[in-house]
């Protein structure tokens, strides 16, 4: 179903406004946690988010030496959660260091542990930005399939990319590499901060295994027909990966 292939960012300040979020879309089944919620509210939303059933998608997006970032995630995985992640650009000796601890603390915590993926470049990001401001001196794509391919090599299972890089890193990464795209916007959506965005259909087609969509659902005016409106757009779409993390 593609509509298992949506995630929905809980980007709000609070519990509360969080749980409202939450029953305003029971459909939803897949929910991201990033950095503004658990930032306020700390783990009180995951707990929510399981006694619902719901898949929770951890966006801590951690960056750090390689023990702070090892640490960071035998921590977050003992929350149970579904996927977790950490930027590319951490290094290989960080993401080596957090995939071997994601294992230990769900041991330690007696649950599955997460995937951990690897953010390749923020889709927030023009290659414009890429070339002036950090001083990359490679294109856009190729970039961000170097990243990807760093986090595979470094036993990550998977990475988020922006839905322009999908196709190329399906095309290079091992099939069960799994491939989560934010930036996506529907024609009816502004873009706002997104600089390198495609529709869900197109994210699809070319290869993503989930699409993370926030504004253009949680800021509708009506978030209920704008998911329907998704997900009709969705059906008329063949997939490429049936793969849907159990
Ligand atoms: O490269 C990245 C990595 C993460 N994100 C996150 O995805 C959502 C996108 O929300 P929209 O409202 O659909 O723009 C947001 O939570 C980001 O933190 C990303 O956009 N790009």
């Amino acid at each position: 179903m593609n509509d298992e292939k949506i995630i929905v960012p809980l980007d709000v300040p609070d519990l509360d406004s969080a749980i409202a979020l939450i029953n305003k879309l029971p459909q939803v089944t897949f929910w991201k946690v990033g950095l503004e919620l658990f930032t306020s509210t700390g783990p009180k939303i995951l707990d929510i988010l399981k006694s619902q059933e719901k898949r929770i998608f951890l966006d801590l997006k951690f960056h750090d030496i390689p023990n702070t970032v090892a640490g960071a995630c035998r921590a977050a995985a003992g929350y149970g959660v579904d996927l977790l992640t950490i930027h590319a650009t951490c290094g290989s000796d960080a993401l080596k260091a957090a995939a071997e601890a994601v294992e230990i603390g769900a041991e330690k915590a007696g649950t599955k542990p997460p995937q951990l993926i690897a953010i390749t470049l923020l889709t927030s990001i023009s290659p414009r930005q890429l070339a002036f401001d950090l001083k990359i001196p490679l294109e856009l794509p190729e970039f961000a399939l170097k990243m990807a391919l760093l986090a595979e090599k470094s036993g990550l299972n998977g990475a988020v990319c922006s839905p322009q890089e999908v196709q190329q890193l399906r095309e290079t990464c091992k099939n069960e590499f799994l491939l989560v795209c934010p930036g996506i916007r529907p024609t009816w959506s502004d873009k706002g901060d997104q600089k390198r965005s495609l529709t869900p259909s197109q994210a699809i087609t070319a290869g993503a295994d989930y699409l993370v969509i926030g504004r253009p659902i949680t800021a509708a005016a009506e978030p209920e027909l704008a998911w329907n409106l998704i997900v009709e757009e969705l059906k008329t779409f063949p997939t490429k990966n049936q793969r849907i993390i159990d």
